[in-house]
């Protein structure tokens, strides 16, 4: 069981971030694991303080000491934890017997929470992750949901209940062998939750929403690098609480020496940024990190997962790095096309709609204005890797139920491709090689032979001739081409 010992209370009052790190440490090591109820608070009620309206005014007068935080009192917390315990044990029998958990209890506890929840409030509002919002606010984002569950279920003795995590959603896994899943939160806007159910066995279940069926499924250890990832330093739409930031930092290294962030590419991705931000002595830099989770995503998820190709790809961007931001997305875009689109795909919809027209046109535009011979519009490699990455969001909206591009893709699209003059573009070439059925398969076995699209294989992407693509960008390069004849076109 774990709880609140002796020699965690023996680490408060809390004064400073080496506090919080020692508290956390001594929870991560001790052989029992680590209390998930407890480690929330905490940090709850830290992200709390540091950013609330009063702290932002006082952050903004007068600079707290640096590394400094408003003291932790033991009382602070064990009120909070005792409340939580209190919730959970009077409305749900603990587990005596240390048997597995059934999916009755599992949506016993999600029941708990739910019905806690403060009727109507705006969900997507910063803060709402940690325990800490739960009892202090009965409020609750979707993740925090899910989270909250898991901690209930730990609480309750129930070791079997852990968390499990998409790009985009969060459910948990259960039982003898931690096989059965349950919904336990709700998704996006609108949509009806589906607490209780299963991970879907349906057309869900090729949306990238459940990425394959390729989650990360915490153990303890990872599920305080989720409750750690899930911290927010902001304390306003442009300014964030630097203390948090420092902390959230400080833990993630803690949980990445340790080992807990090995099969969680998000949260390394997550470190990433941070570091970005401002290096840590004596660690690896951001790129490596960018780097590892890309490895982390295909070794452990079979790279079904977008992100650690876009959090890279966003590195390169914000360095002036434009063509390996290209290769980054153009992997981003070898990964969706697997996918079927559906409406529950909004997120990852807007990172791609975000790339092909906001940060693609930014780099055309920047690197039009100067004729220097390194200029990427002279690379080749640059052209075939745009279109890889176009091709990737065309397949991915093939067999789908929701179309994917419309009218505002293709200006953008056409405009960046027409920049490449026509003797780098004669350097591409493609040849549709038989696709190879268990990687692009992307129904029930069948696949898209030849005449539909083209799939690049980035090793052998310089010496094919161009073929057959996907008729879009086959269209869209036959106008470029036509443009550039013809320019009254
Ligand atoms: C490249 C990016 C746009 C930068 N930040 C990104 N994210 C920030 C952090 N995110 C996350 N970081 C750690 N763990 C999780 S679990 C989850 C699904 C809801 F439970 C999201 C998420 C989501 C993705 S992706």
């Amino acid at each position: 069981m774990a709880g609140f010992r002796d020699s965690d209370k023996a680490l408060f009052p809390i004064k400073n971030i080496t506090g919080v790190l020692q508290l956390f440490r001594h929870q991560l090591e001790n052989a029992r694991e680590p209390d998930l109820a407890l480690l929330s608070i905490v940090a709850g009620i830290i992200e709390s303080k540091l950013t609330s309206r009063s702290a932002a005014a006082l952050q903004l007068c007068e600079p707290i000491e640096p590394n400094s935080l408003p003291v932790l009192e033991i009382h602070d917390v064990q009120v909070l934890y005792e409340k939580f315990h209190g919730i959970m044990k009077s409305n749900v029998e603990p587990n005596k017997s240390n048997s597995p958990a059934t999916r009755d209890l599992v949506k016993r506890v999600s029941d708990v929470i739910w019905n806690s929840l403060t009727r109507s409030y705006y969900k997507d509002k910063a803060h709402l992750q940690s325990l800490y919002s739960y009892l202090t606010g009965s409020k609750l984002d979707c993740f925090g949901v899910a989270f909250a569950v898991v901690a209930g279920c730990q609480a309750l003795g129930y070791n079997d209940v852990h968390l499990a995590l998409s790009e985009d959603h969060a459910w948990v896994v259960f039982g003898e062998h931690g096989t059965e899943t349950a919904e336990v939160t709700w998704h996006g806007k609108g949509n009806e939750d589906k607490r209780g159910q299963e991970i879907g066995k349906g057309v869900s279940s090729r949306s990238w929403l459940y990425v394959n069926n390729k989650p990360v499924v915490c153990t303890r250890n990872m599920e305080v690098a989720a409750l750690v990832s899930a911290i927010n330093p902001s304390l306003n739409a442009t300014h964030d609480a630097y203390e948090v930031s420092l902390l959230q930092q400080e833990l993630l290294w803690l949980l990445y020496d340790l080992g807990h962030l090995k099969k969680y590419p998000m949260a390394i991705g997550n470190l990433g940024d941070l570091e970005e931000i401002s290096p840590k002595e004596g660690k690896v830099p951001c790129k490596t990190l960018f780097e590892e989770a890309i490895t982390s995503a295909r070794t452990y998820y079979n790279n079904q997962h977008v992100y650690p190709y876009t959090y890279q790809g966003g590195y390169f961007y914000r360095n002036k790095m434009y063509k390996e931001a290209f290769e980054s997305w153009a992997n981003a875009s070898d990964v969706i096309r697997l996918y079927n689109y559906s409406r529950d795909d909004e997120e990852i919809y807007k990172e791609f709609l975000e790339i092909a027209n906001e940060l693609i046109p930014h780099i055309m535009k920047v690197e039009s204005s100067g004729f220097s011979a390194s200029s990427i519009l002279k690379k080749p490699e640059c052209f075939a890797n745009l279109l890889r990455f176009y091709d990737g969001i065309c397949q991915w909206e093939e067999g789908s139920a929701t179309p994917v591009l419309h009218i505002g893709w293709a200006k953008p699209l056409v405009n960046t491709i027409s920049k490449f003059d026509s003797d780098v573009r004669a350097q591409v070439n493609i040849i549709c090689d038989k696709l190879e059925e268990e990687k692009l398969s992307k129904k029930n076995g069948t696949y898209f032979n030849n005449n539909n699209y083209a799939s690049l294989n980035q090793t052998n992407l310089k010496e094919k001739d161009l073929t057959n693509f996907h008729p879009s960008i086959e269209a869209l390069t036959a106008a470029c081409s036509e443009k550039i004849l013809n320019p009254e076109y």
